[in-house]
């Protein structure tokens, strides 16, 4: 699982071979344990180079060992060997080095970074924290403020800015091991007494104390119940606060805790699921490794309201050319200015230029003829939705998919207006759609395995992780939300307001509470569905009675405010006022 070499005479060559990620292993801790013995013992070797296959430095500890009785050896001595080293250890990180991929390389003397690598401790993310010393040795290497920025958060940096903190001393365009190998020439030999991080001092403010209290209000505020940014801070405070040795015990001590917890088996378990999704199959037995996606360089929103303008400005983020259609003039003039609003934004957040002549405006669906895709997301209304995919499917040239952003509507009646059943799928976006990272692409029995695959592949491009589901009322992320909300609003019924509800969920991790939640999607869209399956009724709306519907407890306080014209955010009222 680590090969090791002799190149340019004296320098031996480690390359990690665990594929696809070189996840630290057993069995590749055992192989670098192996290696690193053999360059040190060799005396033609002068300075040693670690990489990994295949494009890739390595992906960090293997995740599918967690919850395993681990073996082989452990990862923190298997650094502090490579520290300790008195020749030269030089990293050459092309692709990704996370986690304790970039602890190892935090282990070595130097780093040497391809330009399009990312790095990152992003351990956080699984529910743990750096424990192959990465929270010792990083405040050491960068300083407090920055350690702690990317630890809490596990946020990917570019090589650029990883030189800028000086996690790597060089980066590259070249052919990283090259560059690595001509590196580990030049420092053959050196002394190595400034090289080895863990024996630096860590440079802290003056004001310790008051640093870490700003710190962790700030961490327990955006952290929202989660446990491992507050451990990370505890970590980094023991390395900013005790000497080396202590701050590792500490960080070993966290890590047990966190280690078992249901937080990072549940964060770990998304992990895997997040990528399971990507391996999705069709009842046909069409599947994702056999079917193939057309490239979709031109796509159009039908429909601007709240979920369209959304999906047009996640397609212009991600570099297609769209074509933005809304008939009704108040909505289309509203809708330019916010889509651009909304753009600005995002990329003053990501310090970039609004993709602002991605999009092209119209009010005739005609200017839809020359797309690659089509994502119609008009009024949850299937009469008017029959209408569209009827228009499309005379407009559009041959070949264009038609998707719906439909939440809940049948998507293989939708495929029956238009010539092409086939090129039919959903889309269904969550709002806010730019954001938002979950996406269905829903297949009805016509759906093309290409149709599918595109669509999902789209999904991917935007950032989205996209679940493929079969047709049925609310498919499955609406089906889910049903019972929530539901229960939500028996809660009003017995006492509780919308703020506390709200309150409870958000203390308890929720980004937006239920109802702060369905006034930004917009209350009237399940109203709709409601009165599509005969739930809201004139006359039913008061009474003990009126409490049960087709034979369920039902509550009708959403169907009254609406009744009021109270949508949401979009009519300035809805469970709040805005
Ligand atoms: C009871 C007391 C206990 C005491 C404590 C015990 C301590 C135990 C020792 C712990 C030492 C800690 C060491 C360290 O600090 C901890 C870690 O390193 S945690 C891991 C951190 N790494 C990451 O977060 C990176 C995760 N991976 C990615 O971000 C991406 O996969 C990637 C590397 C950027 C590559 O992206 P892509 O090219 O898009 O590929 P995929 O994401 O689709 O992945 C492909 C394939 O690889 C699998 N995979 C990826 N990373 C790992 C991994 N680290 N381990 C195992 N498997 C990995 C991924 O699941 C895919 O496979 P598939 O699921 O599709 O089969």
């Amino acid at each position: 699982m680590a090969q090791f070499a002799r190149v340019s005479r004296s320098v031996g060559l480690i390359t990690l071979q665990n594929p696809p990620v070189n996840a630290l292993s057993a069995l590749a801790r055992q192989g670098i344990v192996d290696a690193v013995k053999r360059a040190l013992s060799d005396p033609k070797v002068k300075s040693v180079v670690i990489c990994g296959q295949n494009g890739i430095f390595c992906g960090g500890a293997d995740i599918k060992e967690f919850g395993t009785n681990i073996t082989g050896p452990p990862l923190v001595p298997m650094i502090h060997a490579i520290e300790a080293s008195n020749k030269p250890v030089v990293a050459a990180i092309e692709g990704s080095a996370f986690g304790g991929g970039l602890e190892l390389a935090l282990g070595c003397h130097y780093r040497v970074a391809h330009s399009k690598a990312k790095l990152g401790l992003t351990e956080v993310t699984l529910g743990l924290l750096p424990a192959a010393g990465g929270t010792q040795r990083l405040p050491r290497l960068i300083g407090v403020p920055a350690a702690l920025n990317l630890i809490t958060t596990g946020r990917h940096v570019t090589a650029a800015e990883a030189l800028q903190l000086g996690i790597v001393d060089q980066v590259t365009d070249h052919n990283t091991v090259d560059e690595a190998v001509k590196f580990a020439l030049s420092v053959a030999g050196k002394s190595l007494d400034a090289r080895r991080i863990s024996t630096y001092p860590c440079p802290c403010p003056s004001d310790v104390d008051a640093l870490f209290e700003e710190v962790m209000q700030k961490v327990r505020q955006s952290a929202r119940g989660a446990i491992a940014p507050i451990a990370c801070v505890q970590a980094v405070r023991a390395a900013a606060t005790l000497p080396y040795s202590q701050g590792m015990e500490r960080e070993q001590e966290l890590m047990a805790t966190l280690f078992t917890s249901g937080q990072a088996r549940a964060l770990q378990y998304c992990f895997f699921a997040q990528r399971a999704v990507g391996r999705w199959s069709m009842p046909s037995g069409a599947r994702w490794d056999t079917s193939k996606p057309r490239s979709i360089h031109k796509a159009a929103v039908i429909g601007l309201g709240t979920m369209g303008r959304g999906i047009a400005v996640a397609l212009a983020q991600t570099g297609l050319s769209v074509v933005a259609v809304e008939t009704q003039e108040k909505q289309f003039m509203e809708a330019k200015k916010m889509v651009s609003g909304m753009m600005e934004r995002g990329a003053k957040r990501h310090g970039t230029a609004p993709p602002l002549d991605k999009i092209t405006y119209s009010q005739n669906i005609q200017a839809v003829a020359d797309v690659d895709l089509v994502i119609e997301a008009v009024f949850e209304d299937m009469a008017l939705k029959e209408k569209v995919f009827q228009q499309l499917s005379t407009i559009c040239k041959q070949g264009t998919f038609l998707c719906t952003n439909t939440s809940a509507l049948d998507v293989d009646h939708l495929a029956s207006q238009t010539r092409n059943p086939e090129l039919v799928v959903g889309m269904h976006f969550f709002a806010p759609a730019h954001v938002m990272k979950l996406l269905e692409v829903v297949y009805g029995p016509r759906s093309s395995p290409q149709a599918v695959a595109t669509a999902m592949q789209l999904g991917k491009k935007m950032g989205k992780v996209s679940v493929a589901v079969g047709n049925c009322r609310g498919f499955v992320g609406n089906r889910m939300l049903k019972p929530y909300l539901e229960q939500a609003l028996f809660l009003l019924e017995e006492g509780a307001t919308p703020e506390l509800v709200d309150g409870a969920l958000e203390e308890f991790g929720f980004a937006l509470g239920v109802f702060k939640m369905s006034d930004l999607s917009g209350l009237d869209v399940g109203w709709k569905v409601r009165k599509g399956d005969g739930l809201v009724e004139p006359g039913l709306a008061s009474g003990p009675s009126a409490r049960i519907r087709q034979g369920r407890r039902y509550s009708p306080l959403g169907d009254l405010l609406c009744e009021q014209g109270r949508f949401g955010q979009k009519t300035g009222q809805g469970w709040y006022r805005y």
